[in-house]
């Protein structure tokens, strides 16, 4: 994992759903919501969507313990988020920044194996060389072995869960090292699909 700082108060937030495709959606998205800890986050759910706020390292480890304990339901589930830094204005929850940086959610046990598929797409804001941000950190996954091809506006990552979202956040905390002031990534992640994977 990346041990790459962002600066002293640069809030990190992800915008994101998780879509258990089950009769029983209710009991799985608020079973998953309430198994993580959260204790170093600003969180609000609502009825389309949950926010998380707060230092990179915990947004990463509750979304990422979100998802696994939703796909551990073996139902196909997805998680459609939104990762921003750097948002002008955004500085509501800075109580959050003090929290040390031991994860809470480290452990998520034989789910960090589930199987994933994942598109995702950096957008580094207020940059001319944003292209030059995406290709180092395309390199970087097919590096890591992640790096399952490129799609129209997005970049697939194939990998258990921890794989998956360490890229992500490699990726995220990388690119925000370049001169990007606001840098938005987007990320679906697939489990369980009863569909097969596109041959590369
Ligand atoms: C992470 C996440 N947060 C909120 C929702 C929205 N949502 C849809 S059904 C449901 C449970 C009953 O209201 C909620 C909260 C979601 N899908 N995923």
């Amino acid at each position: 994992m990346s041990e790459l700082t962002c600066g002293t108060s640069r809030i990190v937030g992800c915008r994101f759903s998780v879509f258990p495709m089950t009769d029983r959606f209710v009991e799985v998205i608020m079973d998953a919501l309430k198994s993580v800890n959260t204790g170093k986050v600003w969180i609000q759910t609502d009825d389309v969507s949950t926010c998380i706020r707060g230092r990179a390292e915990h947004v990463f480890d509750v979304t990422r313990a979100i998802f696994a304990y939703a796909a551990a339901s073996g139902v196909h589930t997805i998680f459609n988020g939104t990762y921003s830094i750097g948002c002008p204005g955004d500085t509501e929850a800075d109580v959050y920044m003090s929290e040390d940086s031991e994860r809470l959610n480290r452990e998520i046990g034989k789910n960090a194996d589930i199987d994933t598929a994942c598109q995702f797409a950096l957008y580094p804001l207020g940059t001319d060389h944003y292209m030059d941000v995406i290709y180092k950190e395309v390199h970087r996954a097919k590096e890591k072995g992640t790096f399952a091809g490129s799609v129209h506006y997005a970049s697939r990552l194939d990998g258990s869960i921890s794989k998956v979202f360490e890229s992500l956040e490699d990726a995220f905390l990388h690119a925000i090292q370049s001169d990007s002031s606001h840098l938005v990534m987007t990320a679906v992640v697939s489990a369980h699909s009863p569909s097969a994977k596109p041959r590369p």
